[in-house]
């Protein structure tokens, strides 16, 4: 499993991830993005509306106006007597008109936020499904779903609650030291020193949330491995009684996860704080100034009030941005992940100029002293297999000895590290990989339903099938019957793993699917759990017809069921022992007949 750090790549800079994500995702979003912003600067207008009302309400009420309040529009609104409807009627409407700009800019931004998000989850699917087996054996199935989950969620809010909410403050902001300045631009000069220290700590606070929110996102991917394999080991810890042994991990896991929580609540929490701070300090020395020009007759009292009421209400925003910082940071960390996953690339692809397998000879498969090491141990060394068109070949060998590795080479799964592999002639280098992977079937030893109609699951060997095709794979794999008993017959969910349907039922299913595939070449990996002697004949029934006319490589579990292949390669610690039909490897005496005699269950490898 990969560590969940491992997700956690280098970290972009901010700059890049913001471009990157108006570049892949705002771009189509345009027009909605144009029409928030237009009313989040609506919104900010009304706010420093607000705050220049205060200026002419002062000056009427206590008739000790400034030269700009006797004239203008201010005058033409609250001169000669008109104030006492002209001001209570403009609080209201600059109050509505706010509301619904508010309303406009929110929604459409949360649905921007929404968007992105779904996008950015439809290209990590994307980019997962396409990955190569080795990566996504590296993946903790868990550990994906809470990159998937939450990471999105805190990218989600970042940018409907984050960046576009910095926006809005900013713009606000800026409208409200514009009344300031026109107010007194001397007083605004000693505003602006709160400037470098609220930067300053807010940089330290964001830096910390970072790491914290990183460390969080791994113990949130941590517990959801441990949930994840809670619910698939759900058998064996019932039946070892493990159940306090995984409450008690998953007890470790949380309470790490908590840790972090608090930190990061206690990071959050500070952001607001600190700026009230550097606020209050400013705001103590543009009142002790406004006071003393006040007192000295340079600031009049109506101009004193405006600015007063401007910087009062510049302080939510400030409060607000250093807020929304903390929730713009984590959500720049999850951007990272998610665009870490989204990038990932196979290296499995197909060549330059690669064809698409002609399947001419019937499928005749070769392998040419293959080699392939996982890591550091070779897990196969020197293979060489010859597989005639048409015929039933065989893979026998202690486990760990190499047989899974030789399916996973001819699918591509892996790439040969040494020699060559063809089917009729051509390197699987050479051609498509969706035309080579297109000419096999393969059939696991736990067949995999999906959670759709059992239709479904068997139309996935060939995508585009029709119902009747369908029902005749069914037929042939001797599934029909037991499919027409359930309640919606082809039409039943086979439910989550197919639990639904007992062992011998699932491999008649997914035996359908690989009817229906209909390819030259089929990959049988046998069953190793008994089914009972009724489900056992059904099956194998199922398999005598699945393989007719195909070239068949079977991985043999239990001997007994592959002492009719044409021939059968004994492996033996990654390499070939013993080749030959069953008399003959009898009669050599050697690994093979040592197996025959043991039969079922087959040693571990250097038992
Ligand atoms: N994904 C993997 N990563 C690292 N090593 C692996 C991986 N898969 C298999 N191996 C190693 O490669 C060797 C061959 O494994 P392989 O699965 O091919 O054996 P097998 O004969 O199919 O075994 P079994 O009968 O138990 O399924 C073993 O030593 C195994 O430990």
């Amino acid at each position: 499993m990969l560590h969940p750090a491992a997700m956690s790549e280098p970290s972009a800079p901010t700059s890049q991830i913001l471009r990157r994500i108006a570049r892949d995702y705002l771009r189509d979003q345009r027009g909605t993005l144009i029409l928030a912003i237009a009313f989040m600067a609506l919104y900010a207008i009304c706010t420093a509306a607000l705050a220049w009302l205060l200026g002419p309400a002062t000056g009427v009420l206590f008739g000790h106006q400034s030269a700009a309040t006797q004239t203008g529009t201010a005058k033409m609104l609250f001169g000669e007597g008109r104030a006492i409807w002209s001001l209570p009627l403009s609080v209201v409407a600059i109050l509505w008109i706010r509301a619904v700009a508010y309303y406009v800019q929110q929604s459409r931004l949360d649905s921007i936020g929404e968007r992105v998000v779904t996008f950015c989850q439809r290209d990590m699917f994307h980019a997962l499904v396409r990955r190569d087996l080795a990566a996504l054996n590296a993946v903790h199935s868990g550990t994906f779903v809470s990159n998937f989950l939450y990471d999105a969620t805190l990218m989600r809010d970042a940018i409907s609650r984050g960046v576009a909410a910095v926006a809005l403050e900013l713009v606000q902001l800026i409208a409200l030291i514009a009344v300031m300045i026109y107010a007194d631009w001397q007083l605004m000069v000693i505003g602006i020193l709160a400037v470098p220290g609220v930067a300053w700590a807010m940089g330290k606070i964001g830096g910390s949330i970072k790491r914290t929110t990183q460390r969080n996102m791994e113990q949130t991917g941590s517990l959801s491995t441990a949930i994840a394999e809670a619910l698939d080991g759900r058998r064996v810890i019932k039946a070892y009684g493990l159940e306090a042994h995984v409450s008690k991990a998953a007890d470790a896991r949380l309470s790490e996860r908590l840790k972090h929580l608090v930190k990061l609540a206690r990071r959050r929490a500070s952001a607001v704080p600190v700026t009230d701070i550097f606020s209050g300090l400013v705001s103590a020395g543009v009142i002790y100034y406004a006071l003393y020009q006040t007192a000295h007759g340079e600031v009049s009292a109506d101009q004193f009030i405006t600015f007063m009421g401007a910087m009062l209400l510049a302080l939510q925003p400030i409060r607000n941005l250093s807020q929304v910082f903390t929730i713009a940071s984590s959500g720049l960390t999850a951007a990272n992940r998610v665009f870490a996953v989204i990038d990932a690339k196979p290296e499995i692809v197909d060549a330059q100029g690669a064809k698409d397998l002609a399947v001419t000879q019937g499928g005749a498969v070769r392998f040419e002293n293959v080699s392939f090491a996982y890591a550091e141990t070779p897990a196969v060394r020197g293979i060489d297999l010859e597989i005639a068109p048409g015929s039933k070949v065989a893979l026998v060998g202690p486990s760990g000895s190499g047989k899974t590795t030789l399916f996973n080479l001819l699918l591509r799964f892996y790439e040969a590290q040494a020699g060559r592999i063809t089917i009729d002639g051509q390197d699987i280098r050479g051609v498509t990989l969706q035309s080579l992977r297109g000419a096999i079937a393969l059939v696991t030893q736990e067949p995999i339903l999906f959670d759709e109609s059992i239709a479904t699951n068997i139309a996935m060997g060939r995508p585009g099938a029709t119902r009747a095709e369908i029902e005749q794979a069914a037929k042939d794999a001797a599934a029909h019957e037991f499919i027409t008993a359930l309640p919606q017959g082809y039409d039943t969910k086979a439910g989550e793993g197919g639990l639904k349907l007992s062992g011998g039922q699932r491999q008649r299913i997914a035996i359908a699917r690989a009817m229906l595939r209909n390819a030259p070449i089929l990959l049988l990996d046998e069953a190793t759990s008994a089914l009972d002697t009724e489900s056992e004949r059904q099956v194998q029934e199922a398999l005598t017809r699945l393989m007719k006319n195909r070239t068949t490589i079977v991985i043999a579990h239990r001997l007994s069921t592959v002492a009719d292949a044409d021939k059968l390669y004994v492996l033996d610690q990654g390499r070939v022992a013993e080749a030959g039909n069953h008399a003959e490897l009898l009669a050599l005496n050697g690994l093979y007949a040592r197996l025959y005699q043991h039969d079922e269950p087959l040693p571990a490898e250097g038992a």
